[in-house]
């Protein structure tokens, strides 16, 4: 049986690994932060480890992406998206009157802070008055929460994670835009395949400049482009050696081993560039998982 590593139960994760592996059995081992979660691979303590890597409304997970780059070397070996739904989780009977929330009585509201940012219409139209704290997780947010009972505070998180800790969503779907969706990854020494799902194959590349002159990226890009290897993301992080240093992080939607992928990277490698291969991997949508279900995700 697999083992995987990921935040807390009740965490956004926690939801997204009990859809990815369905039926399937899987033990799954839950740290409160994301850097015991890549360290549970690397220490051969789990065979996974569950990486939120990208949002929606929030963009790149900068901490983790820069963990995976700069912190670990193991490779990404399966990425799933999975819908984000942020509720707002107390207590009914210590908020509520009459059937409403009393959002008055609010003095504190903790969650993640990628969570937080989800929800920024939410939380200045309704609770202006409360003072925000980041946490680890939306799960360590509404245990937090539970232990602090009667003293006006509430979490964004999970229903699961509500479930969870006895507590009740006040506020259900309270992300500022439909269609709040996570891009996680698993990461881990061995391939992974899901049976009879059908899958779109991707590889992730950092590419290092030798130097900044003018044209640098666009020659990068035109190795790609008139090959007709598609890209699905491209983003520049510095590279915290020099103010200015950029490497670019590229999702090719091509399997590493193809002569076409090869042959790109020979060019780059070629202009002077540094290329590091992040992983190959398949690639699910949320409806490749389950496909009678229809959404605007993938
Ligand atoms: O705290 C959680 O629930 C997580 O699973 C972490 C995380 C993240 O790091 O991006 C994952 C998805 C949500 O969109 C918000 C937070």
């Amino acid at each position: 049986m697999r083992t995987i590593a990921l935040l807390p139960e009740g965490t956004v994760s926690h939801e997204a690994v009990l859809y990815l592996f369905g039926d399937e059995e899987v033990r799954l081992k839950h740290y409160k932060q994301i850097s015991d979660v890549f360290l549970s691979v690397v220490n051969g303590e789990a065979d996974y480890s569950v990486i939120p890597v990208e949002n929606t409304i929030e963009g790149s997970v900068s901490l983790h992406m820069d963990w995976l780059v700069h912190e670990v070397d193991v490779p990404m070996q399966l990425e799933w998206v999975y819908p984000s739904i942020q509720n707002l989780i107390g207590r009914k009977n210590e908020f509520e009157s009459e059937g409403q929330v009393d959002y008055s009585r609010i003095k504190r509201v903790l969650s993640h802070p990628v969570a937080m940012a989800q929800c920024q219409q939410f939380i200045r139209t309704h609770l202006p008055q409360a003072e925000l704290e980041n946490v680890g997780s939306t799960a360590e947010a509404i245990q937090s929460v539970a232990s602090h009972a009667g003293e006006g505070w509430t979490a964004i998180g999970t229903v699961l994670g509500a479930e969870r800790y006895g507590l009740d969503p006040l506020a259900r779907k309270i992300t500022d835009h439909n269609n709040n969706f996570t891009r996680f990854v698993l990461i881990g020494p061995e391939k992974i395949e899901l049976a009879g799902r059908k899958a779109t194959r991707k590889t992730s590349i950092l590419v290092t400049l030798p130097a900044d002159f003018p044209g640098a990226l666009h020659q990068v890009l035109s190795a790609f482009a008139w090959r007709k290897l598609n890209l699905s993301r491209i983003e520049s992080r510095p590279t915290k050696k020099k103010l200015g240093n950029y490497y670019f992080y590229m999702d090719v939607l091509e399997e590493v081993e193809s002569i076409l992928l090869g042959a790109a990277v020979a060019e780059i490698e070629a202009l002077g560039c540094q290329v590091r291969v992040l992983g190959s991997y398949p690639s699910y949508t949320y409806t490749d998982l389950q496909p009678e279900l229809k959404s605007e995700g993938d």
